[in-house]
């Protein structure tokens, strides 16, 4: 049998960093939300113990795939836990990857393709673990990575893991990806960004937020302020995550779909896309309908 389930991409529609730990991470505010478009992953179980992952992300070792860890680290998990006497007593797995998201992006791609596998082997395992065990180990891959575990539009704060649903509106976004792939840790350690932002309730974020990486990534990276200036004409250009992908709200989808003609006329060489916000994650739609 073959499980095969979408990995959304997020948004940070609003991201305010309030300070930093003594480990060197910092405290956010921010308000996440999926798109009905992302990465796709099939699961198929195997006959002996191997995680098996095709096709392979170039750049990326398979010991450092997100999804190879993910499956590794639930296998373990569920040994310590006494589901199973070993590791290897689960049958191993083929997933294959459907690549679309691009990566650096500030989509969330490789975090929700964690999380994806944490729920679908969980599910073809017949582990119930549970959503707060698997959004515990989650976070141990990668800080975005609950917010896909628990699949709701969320308010974040702490490093991203504590979450409560956030009733946001779900217009149409044109996401422009313009070309170069932000180092995540390259913006957290730059000594221009800002750090003191004040907290806010979330009620004020639903009303507009900035996104505090966005100065240091317009100076690193020039593209990036170029989408944000040329996407600022039709509304107001936000960035995600620490980038590189920008987006804009539309009221419906020919909307969005007009901006992306102008985008292939005048800007041929960004990659974009429209799609529709939702507050619950298409994950969780797939999983509660497979
Ligand atoms: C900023 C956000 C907002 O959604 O998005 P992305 O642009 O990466 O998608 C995330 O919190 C990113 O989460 P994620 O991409 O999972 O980051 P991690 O792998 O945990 O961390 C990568 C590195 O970024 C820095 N980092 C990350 C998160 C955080 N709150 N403070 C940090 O200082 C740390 O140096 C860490 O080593
Ligand atoms: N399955 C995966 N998909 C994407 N990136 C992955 C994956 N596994 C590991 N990575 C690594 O994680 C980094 C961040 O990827 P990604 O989550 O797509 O971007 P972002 O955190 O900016 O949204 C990539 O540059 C890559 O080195």
């Amino acid at each position: 049998m073959t499980l095969t389930l979408p990995a959304p991409a997020k948004l940070n529609r609003m991201l305010h960093i309030t300070g930093q730990r003594a480990d060197g991470y910092h405290e956010l505010q921010t308000l996440f939300q999926f798109l009905e478009h992302g990465d796709s992953l099939s699961f198929t179980l195997r006959d002996d113990e191997a995680i098996r992952l095709s096709p392979a992300i170039d750049g990326v070792p398979e010991e450092a795939n997100l999804i190879v860890r993910a499956a590794r680290l639930l296998r373990e998990a569920a040994h310590a836990q006494s589901k199973v006497a070993s590791p290897t007593a689960l049958p191993g797995v083929d997933i294959t990857l459907e690549k679309v998201l691009p990566m650096g992006g500030g989509l969330g791609g490789g975090s929700s393709d964690a999380a994806t596998t944490l729920l679908a082997l969980d599910r073809l395992w017949g582990l119930e673990l549970g959503e707060d065990a698997l959004a515990e180990l989650g976070l141990s891959l990668g800080a975005d990575v609950p917010v896909f575990v628990r699949g709701f539009a969320a308010w974040a704060e702490g490093i991203g893991e504590r979450l409560v649903p956030a009733p946001l509106d779900t217009p149409w976004f044109v996401v422009i990806h313009p070309g170069v792939e932000v180092a995540t840790p390259a913006v957290f350690g730059h000594p221009q960004l800002t750090r003191s932002s004040l907290a806010i309730s979330m009620a004020r974020a639903l009303q507009g937020g900035r996104n505090d990486c966005e100065v240091v990534v317009r100076t690193l990276y020039p593209a990036v302020a170029d989408a944000l200036d040329w996407l600022d004409q039709f509304g107001t250009a936000r960035l995600t995550g620490t980038g590189a992908c920008v987006f804009c709200a539309f009221d419906d989808a020919r909307q969005a779909s007009e901006v992306l003609g102008r985008l292939e006329l005048e800007r041929p060489m960004w990659h974009a896309f429209s799609a529709r916000g939702c507050n619950i994650s298409p994950l969780h739609a797939a999983l509660a309908s497979a």
